[in-house]
């Protein structure tokens, strides 16, 4: 898998509107904000199966009722399309919890 180029990078990023690109490190971070600690938690274990099933995992940190991720892939030295896809699959998973604050 090899990095996104700019104008690819850039398209990809327009669909992922709660995403903030670093350029630095060429990797993308979303916070999500929960109900709290329980649901954070569930959270994080369906991102987790899937990550597990692409081989392709987060850097991720859990403060009580805050997950925050950050995509980038560390064999390629940053931002391809399979950060692209999980970062949307974590989207579509924090939908599926109404009880966010
Ligand atoms: C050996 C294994 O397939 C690789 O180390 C995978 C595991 N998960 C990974 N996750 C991420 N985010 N980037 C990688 O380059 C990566 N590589």
């Amino acid at each position: 898998m090899t990095k996104l180029e700019p104008s690819p990078r850039n398209k990809a990023l327009a669909g992922l509107a709660h995403w903030r690109h670093d350029p630095q490190r060429d990797a993308i971070t979303r916070a999500f904000t929960f109900a709290n600690f329980a649901e954070a938690f569930a959270f994080m274990t369906q991102i987790a199966l899937v990550a597990e099933r692409r081989d392709h995992h987060p850097e991720w940190s859990n403060v009580y009722n805050k997950v925050e991720i950050t995509l980038t892939t560390h064999d390629a030295g940053g931002l391809t399309q399979r950060d692209v896809d999980l970062a949307h699959e974590a989207d579509r998973i924090f939908q599926r919890f109404g009880t966010r604050k």
